[in-house]
């Protein structure tokens, strides 16, 4: 409860224990997840149950095409004898075509880059699914924080997931490898990637996936199996690399993450509190909105998001940014204000060039919250209100904003977080001119303490 007397301190140490709050949240939030399913002869789908450990899988087979001719292996690594009724793996090598890479608007072939054969997901085909072993609800899971929708059942629902095959990759020995790079956004539900290592026998290509100076490795030779089918998920505004394979095959299936409604999510459209985990952060938040001295005349309070997100330069509009895109503690703090039923945008900003560019620090801004008389602030907000039919509101916005944390350190991708020297701007994994990543805020709209009424 806020004292009478030291209602300041009182907002400071709520403002403090939020902080905290938030760092621990991001601290244990997930950027990537992974797993492995065990390769089994004579698997069936009924073998398929949580209570089956580890979860077994059928080997998995590839069919593609060479010109007018059809192929096709069973890919499985304790396979040591030829099978003459099928193509063999060298063959499939063969027949993929060198991968290239995207920078500055080009698709461009440098082995120096990335070594690797590739067919696209129009000449080749597999029975192997990711949404038949859980991987696509794993994904779902980790990488999207579960945000509650308003319904009969209290449940916690999650957005749906939705994996585009989009190619098949060769990384050989001795020297395959992709080096940092992010993956090119591919529009506005775009949000991560997935690579299933099929099980081949081969040494190096590690995956190293980095964000805000977090690293992870996964298809490490000490922890996976190559027998086994690995996957590994990340949002694909991280940086990551595959390392040289020093020996065998490498061969992998990507597919694109795309944000999808859920079951049940589009006739349950309304927002509401995410699950209890979240609840600290929401707490911390709604006693902060609860205290009369915090943004006393109103205004618009601006929380920088941690993560990048596709945009398109050609005038973009309020109502295209959906919530559901959103990642991490970004989706986190959209849900709590919304919870709270205050109105919230999106709004993209190009990192380190916002208008009024001065942001002071995290301090003084905090401060701020609380001593100015933010009448201009209040103005803009009734303004900004009317905007909340899809216009298109100004970078001039970002003048009146009270921002809420820190602005996140740059990172333009490809050059942010794995320590080797990056050889140009920007690598994506195909190029593409519509989309690029950019930073967002969101701007939670504050009325008067006198005029907030809080949910209990
Ligand atoms: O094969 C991998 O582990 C990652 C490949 C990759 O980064 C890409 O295709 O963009
Ligand atoms: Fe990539």
């Amino acid at each position: 409860m806020v004292s009478q007397q030291h209602p300041q301190t009182s907002v400071e140490r709520l403002l403090a224990q939020l902080d905290k709050a938030m760092t621990h949240y991001q601290l244990t939030n997930s950027f990537s997840c992974g797993g492995s399913l065990e390769v089994r002869l004579g698997t069936h789908y009924s073998d398929f149950t949580i209570t089956k450990k580890p979860v077994m899988c059928f080997r998995p087979i590839v069919f593609w095409c060479k010109g007018s001719v059809s192929k096709h292996t069973t890919i499985d690594c304790s396979w040591t004898t030829s099978r003459n009724w099928e193509n063999s793996l060298d063959e499939l090598v063969q027949d993929c075509s060198p991968a290239t890479f995207g920078c500055d608007g080009e698709n461009i072939f440098d082995e120096k880059i990335r070594k690797a054969g590739v067919l696209d997901a129009a000449s080749f085909s597999t029975n192997f699914n990711p949404y038949d072993f859980g991987i696509v609800d794993a994904v779902a899971q980790e990488l999207l924080p579960g945000l509650a929708r308003a319904g009969k059942q209290p449940a916690v629902e999650r957005w749906g997931v939705v994996a585009e095959l989009y190619k098949l990759n060769v990384y050989s020995a001795p020297s395959g490898m992709f080096k940092p790079h992010v993956d090119t956004p591919r529009g506005r539900t775009h949000f991560g990637s997935l690579v299933v290592a099929l099980p081949t026998d081969f040494q190096g290509g590690q995956l190293r996936v980095a964000y805000k100076g977090k690293e992870r490795a996964y298809l490490d030779d000490g922890s996976f199996c190559r027998s086994d089918i690995n996957w590994v998920a990340f949002y694909s505004d991280c940086e990551h690399e595959v390392l040289p394979v020093t020996a065998g095959h490498r061969i992998t299936l990507t597919y694109q993450l795309y944000v999808s409604e859920c079951i049940g999510g589009l006739v349950q459209p309304q927002l509401q509190m995410p699950d209890s985990k979240f609840y600290p952060m929401y707490r911390c938040i709604k006693d902060m909105l609860a205290s009369p001295t915090f943004m006393k005349n109103g205004g618009i309070l601006g929380f920088h998001c941690v993560y990048q997100y596709p945009e398109k330069f050609e005038g973009t509009y309020f109502y295209e940014r959906y919530p559901r895109t959103l990642k991490g503690i970004d989706a986190v703090i959209f849900a709590i204000f919304r919870a709270l039923e205050l109105t919230v945008h999106i709004k993209p900003y190009e990192a380190g060039s916002i208008i009024g560019g001065k942001i002071a620090d995290a301090r003084v801004r905090l401060e701020s919250l609380f001593t100015e008389e933010a009448t201009c602030g209040r103005l803009v907000a009734n303004e900004f209100e009317r905007f909340d039919c899809g216009h298109y509101v100004g970078d001039e916005i970002f003048e009146h904003v009270k921002w809420f944390n820190e602005k996140p350190a740059l990172h333009p991708a490809g050059e942010g977080c794995l320590d080797v020297a990056k050889p140009t701007r920007w690598i994506g994994n195909e190029t593409e001119v519509d989309w690029d990543y950019l930073f967002r805020a969101l701007l939670v709209v504050v009325p008067a303490s006198s005029d907030r009424t809080l949910k209990t």
